[in-house]
Order: structure tokens, then sequence, then C-alpha cells
């Protein structure tokens, strides 16, 4: 039974996703119903100021709002959880989006009962374009993954995974952002390096970026095929490509994707498993 009074969402950690979440469901949503429930006073202040947000402590959270979403670091979550579990019943529904941290572990430390949903967003929810991966705890049935669905669809796409799954999309779209700003900033530099203005060669890249990704959701072609179209025969494309081969840049991303997700599990402390 859900406590009368307690309705909409607590933000709990107003870092860097979760301020990337708060703003898009503030833009969407507006700001009304939302609570957010931050460590430093002062991060709580600006969050409350930039968005309109309401800001509380933890316990109030757990009162105020029947959707909690915990946005802390893996190695603050176990703290978290123990400050959390008087104040929490199976009326809430717990969302988390701690990386490697499974279902299990936030079930164990909350009253029996309570369903927990994992998320993995990523931070283009910040401009509606997140990407995000929910998986159901032992607890949370169709409707909790339908509220959990919807909460995120207002910064983006949504999928679901078996649990087992989520270190892996953790370390391909959680992280994934990051790939791309770190190739994007190799090539801004490499367009100074050949002599153009900073700005210029920002404007190029990005908008090749943008561009390119559009191709890739919309073309309905394989990326192979489009790269082809770019590659002219014995012309500029395939003398670059011969380079990026040559340096390994496709070995070092498997490598870097296979660090990730390894990184993830141990932030986990294992592999989280699906349900039976
Ligand atoms: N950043 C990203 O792109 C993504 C992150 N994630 C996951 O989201 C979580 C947060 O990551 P990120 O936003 O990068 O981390 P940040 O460190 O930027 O944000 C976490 C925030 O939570 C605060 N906090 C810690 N403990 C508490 C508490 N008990 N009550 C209230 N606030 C608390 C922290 O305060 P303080 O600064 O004092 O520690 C900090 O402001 C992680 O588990 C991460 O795995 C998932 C997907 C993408
Ligand atoms: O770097 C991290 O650990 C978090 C999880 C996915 C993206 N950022």
């Amino acid at each position: 039974m859900t406590p009368t009074g307690r309705r909409g969402l607590a933000i709990i950690g107003g870092g860097k996703i979760g301020e990337a979440l708060l703003s898009g469901l503030v833009r969407r949503g507006g700001a009304d119903g939302i609570l957010v429930c931050e460590r430093s006073p002062e991060r709580a202040a600006q969050l409350a100021e930039r968005y309109g947000v309401g800001t509380v402590e933890l316990g109030e959270a757990a009162v105020r709002a029947r959707v909690l979403l915990l946005a802390v670091k893996p190695q603050d979550i176990d703290v978290l959880l123990g400050r959390l579990a008087e104040h929490v019943d199976t009326g809430h529904l717990v969302v988390s989006v701690a990386a490697g941290v499974a279902t299990a572990r936030v079930e164990a430390a909350l009253p029996d009962g309570v369903p927990v949903v994992r998320v993995m967003p990523n931070t283009p929810a910040l401009v509606d374009e997140g990407m995000s991966v929910l998986s159901a705890g032992a607890h949370a049935g169709e409707e909790h993954l339908d509220e959990a669905a919807a909460l995120l669809a207002a910064v983006g796409q949504v999928r679901r995974v078996p649990e087992s799954q989520q270190d892996a999309v953790t370390a391909l779209s959680g992280s994934g952002p990051a790939y791309f700003f770190y190739l994007v900033e190799a090539m801004v530099d490499a367009g100074i390096l050949l002599g153009l203005p900073r700005s210029l060669a920002a404007d190029l890249v990005v908008q090749t970026a943008l561009g390119a990704a559009v191709m890739m959701r919309d073309s309905g072609e394989h990326p192979v095929q489009l790269r082809e179209a770019v590659s002219s025969p014995g012309g500029t494309t395939v003398a670059a490509i011969r380079e990026l081969e040559r340096h390994g840049v496709r070995a070092a991303m498997t490598a870097a994707i296979e660090a990730a997700h390894a990184r993830s599990i141990e932030l986990g402390g294992g592999s989280g498993r699906d349900r039976t």
C-alpha cells in the first residue's frame, strides 16, 4: 500500500548522471513532483536554482516520493542503502543506476519485497538522446518496469535486457559517450595540427559526427556500407583507414570495452544474475 501523500520521484545523488536525468525530466514534465537529495548542500542549492526542484534529506525523500532513483557512485551505494532501508517499504519503486551493482545487492539491503529496477542510462539524456537499459529485480513486476521505462523514455530511448547483460551494456552505452568524445578530441587536434583554426576544426568534426550518427540510425545500412560509400578508390579515406588499422584502433576499442566490462563486474562485486 502506498501511503497517501507519496508521489513523484526523488533523485538521490545529484552528480553528473543525476543532473542529466533531472534536466531532461524537468524539461519534459516540469519540476513539480521531482525532488533531489544530494550530500553536498552547495550542490543541492545549485540544482534547486537551476531546475526549480525541491531538495530534501534522505528520510523526507522516502516519505514524499514513491520512486527513488539512486544515482550515487557504486562505492557509496552500500552506505546509502543502509541509511535508506528504514525509510523504504514495498510501496516504493527503487531504481538504481549504479554501474555493476546487482539488483540482488540492493534488495538484500532493503526490507523484503521492495521492487528494484536496475537501469544503465547515459549522459546524452541531457539532450533527450539518452540510451537507458532496464532489468527487473526479483520483486519488480511488469508494472514497475513499465513505470521505470516511462520515466526514462522522457530523456531518450529505452531497452530491456536480462540482468546478466548489464555489465556489457554499461561498457557499451553507459561509458560509450566518452569514447566518441575522445575520438572527436583526437580528430579536432589533428585538424589543428593541419593548420585549421580550433573553432572551425571543432565545428567540422562535431557536425560530421552528428551526420554520421543520423545516417547510421536512419539509413538502414550497415556501417561498413556507409564507410565504403565515403571511400573513393585510391582516395583519401582508404589512406586514412589503412593507418587506423595499422595502429590497431579496432583492437584498442575492443580492449577498452572489455576493460570497462571487467571494471563494471569488479565494482559490483560479481556478475548480476538473471531472474529465474
Ligand atoms: N556519469 C555517467 O555517465 C553515468 C553514471 N552512472 C552511474 O551513476 C552513478 C553516479 O555517477 P556520477 O553521476 O558520474 O557520479 P557523481 O560523483 O558525479 O555523482 C554522485 C553524487 O551523489 C552524491 N552522493 C553520494 N552519496 C550520497 C548520499 N548518501 N546521499 C545523497 N547524495 C550522495 C555525491 O556526492 P559527493 O560528490 O560528495 O560524493 C555526488 O554528488 C554511479 O553509480 C555511476 O555508475 C550510470 C550511467 C552513466
Ligand atoms: O564511468 C563510470 O563508471 C560510469 C558508469 C557508466 C558511465 N559512467
